[in-house]
């Protein structure tokens, strides 16, 4: 029993669909109490139907899962006290303001705002000015402060946060994960989908999540570590030349847009930069760049999904 206090979330075979859209196919994972976990995929790859179940709000077909030591079907109603849940579209009632949503929430939980105002007390100071106004005449990163605070004010144990970030401007982005960094240090696990690759890198361990199966779940500087070939930036004048150009090469292994560079893997392992440049040098390319570089997340996500896909049947 003495597991029961170190995962805060445990996640066995769940699979969900809805109607012939298989949604889930069997995901099993868990996380560790005070966790900063980030649930990282794209739209439509089963991020919100796994926080849903999670948080009660959806039955899973097949499978089982547990919240903070409370399983998810058999004691859901126990279980809501003991979680916090921001969905990705705003949970907010518009015509309320800032204050009576906050208020509203915490009378839900048989609690008052005074009573755990410590714990959410430096986000919602940053809203306090405004806390007559409706929340439907917010900014996008103030509706998300008041959001999150009114996920908090029960003081759940653990935190799900359905990409939270979506729609807000970069600064906005980069606060709110500063306020989640302060969060953990009150103990509460944290789970946070996005779609964006560069906010991975902020959670201490990642699950990457593609058409309702996970492709790898480690920490950040793990994941990218599983990337088992040279990579190479490249750039020249002429991009859409470029890409047909090397996408024609015999060693050509991957080459995919990144940004205002190619990314280019060879299907040999050895260091191929110098010849590379010299090749498209010949080719006619102006202005020829081929840089080693360390991949990124994105990059170890596209090779697990293109691995992953060459096996897949859906
Ligand atoms: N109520 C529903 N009825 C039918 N299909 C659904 C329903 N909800 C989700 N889906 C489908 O199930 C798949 C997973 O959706 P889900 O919303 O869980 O993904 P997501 O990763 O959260 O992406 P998004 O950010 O687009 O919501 C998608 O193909 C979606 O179209």
């Amino acid at each position: 029993m003495s597991e029961a206090k170190n995962i805060a979330v445990r996640v066995e075979g769940i699979r969900k669909s809805y109607g012939e859209k298989r949604a889930l196919k069997g995901i099993s994972f868990e996380v560790n109490s005070g966790e900063l976990f980030g649930l990282i995929g794209a739209d439509g790859a089963g991020k919100s139907t796994l926080f849903r179940i999670l948080t009660t709000l959806l039955l899973p077909d097949e499978g089982a899962a547990s919240v903070a030591g409370v399983d998810v079907v058999k004691d859901f109603w126990r279980l809501r006290s003991k979680i916090g849940y921001m969905p990705g579209k705003f949970s907010l009632y518009q015509d309320l303001s800032v204050e009576e949503n906050l208020e509203f929430f915490a009378s839900v939980f048989g609690t008052t705002v005074q009573a755990n105002y410590e714990l959410i007390k430096d986000i919602y100071q940053q809203i306090e000015p405004f806390k007559t106004r409706r929340a439907g005449a917010l900014s996008g990163g103030m509706k998300q402060k008041l959001a999150l605070s009114c996920a908090l004010i029960h003081k759940p144990n653990v935190l799900f946060l359905d990409e939270p970030t979506t729609g807000v401007d970069a600064v906005s982005r980069k606060e709110f994960w500063q306020m989640l960094k302060k969060l953990k240090e009150n103990g509460i696990t944290i789970l946070v989908s996005t779609p964006y690759m560069d906010e991975a890198s902020l959670c201490e361990r990642v699950a990457l999540i593609q058409n309702g199966t996970l492709l790898g779940i480690d920490s950040p500087e793990h994941i990218t570590n599983q990337f088992e070939r040279p990579l190479f930036a490249v750039k020249a004048e002429n991009m859409p030349r470029l890409i047909s150009v090397l996408r024609a090469l015999p060693n050509a292994h991957t080459v995919y847009a990144f940004g205002e560079y190619l990314h280019y893997t060879d299907k040999r392992q050895a260091d191929c930069s110098k010849e590379l440049r010299e090749f498209l040098q010949k080719k006619g390319f102006q202005k020829v760049e081929v840089l080693p570089i360390k991949p990124s997340i994105e990059d170890t996500f596209m090779d697990l999904m293109e691995k992953k896909g060459a096996g897949d049947n859906g």
